[in-house]
């Protein structure tokens, strides 16, 4: 059986410029992938190639061993490819709920499956999009993406900008789409230790290229490659009393 999404020998940039160089990756089905690297690093212009708005130089995107090198943007949507910028980009002239039916297709996520998951959207519903706060948008632009019934979800940054208990509550939500769901996901984040805790694997990106890959739960446990490719373990150090003094 094929994976669900394969990327192969993937080069991709913007213009002249390469951004992505020869990365290959797969995921399988249910599987979730922290995608993690410092600012700038490719995270988000690999989401982009995905779902195909990037220049391509070479390689391909195969979604359950169909063929989406040379699709469309939409084509890809139709396939299966869900996807959850990072600037959320809802309808802020609509209602919640007119959010969630604009773009829906037939499937097993439905409003009421939405609204069981976030309960804030359904209490909202009625509501313009331009009302809602940081935490009620992030649900919303996830509940749009998952009323496209996709079999893999892509979320940019989903807690960025987010207050910790909204974040914490963002999370559980998606812990519990991967987990009770089985939604295949690909999570950008910048912060390892938030979304380690909710998915399977993680790659570390740097310069455009894959440079550490490893299940979550070999990072938790000893997280020198998190110091090595993203300074994380260094800052914690420098703000520990014991370096106070
Ligand atoms: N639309 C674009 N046109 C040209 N270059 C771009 C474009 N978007 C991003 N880049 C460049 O591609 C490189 C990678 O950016 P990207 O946004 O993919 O990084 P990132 O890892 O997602 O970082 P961040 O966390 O800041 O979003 C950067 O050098 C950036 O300047």
């Amino acid at each position: 059986m094929p994976e669900l999404l394969e990327l192969e020998g993937l080069t991709t940039g913007y213009g002249e410029a390469v951004v992505i160089r020869d990365l290959s990756l797969t995921l399988g089905e249910g599987e979730a992938l922290a995608l993690l690297g410092r600012n700038g690093v490719g995270k988000t212009t690999l989401i982009d190639s995905v779902i195909g708005v990037t220049r391509r130089f070479a390689g391909s995107v195969r979604l359950a061993g169909v063929d989406l090198t040379a699709a469309s943007p939409e084509k890809r949507a139709a396939a299966g490819i869900g996807w959850v910028p990072q600037e959320r980009d809802i309808f802020r002239s609509l209602t919640v709920e007119e959010n969630l039916t604009a773009t829906a297709r037939p499937g097993r996520w439905t409003l009421r499956g939405v609204y069981e998951m976030f309960p804030r959207l359904g209490e909202r519903r009625a509501n313009m999009g331009d009302q809602l706060s940081g935490g009620e948008q992030q649900m919303l632009a996830i509940g749009r993406a998952l009323m496209l019934n996709p079999r893999i979800l892509l979320l940019d940054e989903p807690t960025e900008g987010l207050a910790p208990i909204v974040i914490e509550q963002l999370l559980a939500s998606i812990r519990r789409i991967i987990r009770e769901e089985g939604m295949a996901t690909i999570i950008v984040e910048q912060h390892a230790k938030k979304i380690l805790g909710v998915t399977d694997r993680a790659v570390i990106l740097d310069r455009g290229a894959i440079v550490h890959e490893a299940p979550s739960r070999a990072l938790i446990e000893d997280p020198a490659p998190l110091e090595l490719h993203l300074g994380v373990i260094a800052k914690q150090n420098q703000r520990s009393p014991a370096h106070a003094g």
